[in-house]
């Protein structure tokens, strides 16, 4: 079993932070867990749930003395918050963070860390649309990647600790660059909810059909649409504000397909369609036949999800 953390600092304790708190208290992964969050109603919560042995608003007391401190805030918010605590880290700390994007997360975080702090940046690729202390729960990352980008020259050890933890919590860890992890999840994640946000925006929109009629109807598909766009506005703004660019170049890719389907339903290519639908259903029997609903493509690397690496 990996080495415990003495102390254990999460900043942010939504659906993220409070499911890494459980998931530490379950596995021993931590001796003392202390909570901070801006949100003196969150900090309730945290206490009510009995999530941390302290909880705290005050970020520089939170963080004094943690060995590991993760940052689970908004993308947009982790460049603020790493200036304002870098001078109450304890020297050789390890910080990291759950940012869903993460070049982004390193050019704001980096400057501002003292000396003697190694930086491990970390993904779990696995969340619901749920948010707040609530909704945490411990076996969120069972079975589901935790996608690591040092920046080059990282101690290694650092590395190695943070790997252990999230393999603490169950995850099946993977190292990649920031830019790399930023064009997969463009294509895996972030924008299949910039499609859903559409979809259910549109609908909504809709003058023939009115907002009941969507709610009334709405059945499979839709639905499932539904549930994916009513992730956390604040997260998926700050996302897709700061993984423009990978975002763009999927969208421009995505954009070309659609466009050819619009041809071929339009010139009545029923041969294109059937083509498309054959490859796309072997696609989704092959990721169930591996046991993992939510594999990600290998873009050269490796085909399948977690379970099917193992
Ligand atoms: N939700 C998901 O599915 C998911 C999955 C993987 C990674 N992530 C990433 O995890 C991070 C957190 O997401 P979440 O879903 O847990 O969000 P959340 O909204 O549930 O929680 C965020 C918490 O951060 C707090 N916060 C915001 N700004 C702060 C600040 N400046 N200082 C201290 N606390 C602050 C908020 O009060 C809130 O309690 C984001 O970076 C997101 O990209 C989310
Ligand atoms: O399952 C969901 O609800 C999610 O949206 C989780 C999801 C994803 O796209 O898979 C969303 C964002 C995160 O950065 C990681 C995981």
């Amino acid at each position: 079993m990996a080495e415990a953390f003495r102390r254990l600092a999460l900043v942010g304790l939504g659906l993220i932070g409070s499911s890494i708190a459980r998931g530490a208290r379950a596995g021993g992964l931590a001796r003392e867990i202390v909570a901070i969050d801006r949100d003196a109603g969150v900090i309730e919560r945290v206490r009510a749930l009995g999530l941390a042995d302290e909880a705290t608003t005050d970020l520089a007391a939170g963080v004094a003395g943690a060995d590991l401190v993760i940052l689970c805030v908004p993308v947009g918010a982790i460049g603020a918050v790493a200036a304002e605590m870098a001078g109450a880290l304890a020297p050789g700390a390890i910080l990291s963070d759950v940012g869903s994007v993460k070049a982004a997360v390193v050019a704001a975080a980096a400057p501002h860390l003292p000396e003697g702090v190694s930086f491990v940046p970390a993904h779990p690729v696995a969340g619901t649309e749920h948010s707040g202390p609530d909704a945490g729960f411990a076996s969120l990352f069972h079975g589901r990647w935790c996608i690591l980008t040092p920046p080059e020259g990282t101690d290694p050890a650092a590395v190695t600790r943070v790997r252990a933890f999230w393999e603490g919590l169950g995850s099946v860890v993977e190292t990649m660059t920031p830019a790399h992890h930023d064009l997969v999840l463009a294509i895996t994640s972030h924008v299949p909810h910039l499609i859903a946000y559409n979809i259910v925006g549109t609908a909504a929109d809709l003058e023939t059909v009115t907002q009941s009629e969507v709610i009334k109807f709405s059945a499979g598909g839709f639905r499932d649409f539904t549930r994916i766009a009513a992730s956390d506005p604040t997260m998926w703004r700050d996302i897709f504000l700061t993984n423009k660019e990978a975002v763009l170049e999927m969208l421009g890719r995505f954009n070309e397909d659609l466009a050819a389907l619009a041809r071929a339903i339009r010139w009545d290519d029923g041969e294109a369609l059937h083509a498309l639908f054959t490859r796309t259903r072997a696609i989704r029997r092959g990721i169930v036949a591996m046991g993992q609903e939510t594999a990600e493509p290998d873009f050269g690397r490796r085909a399948g999800g977690p379970k099917a690496a193992e």
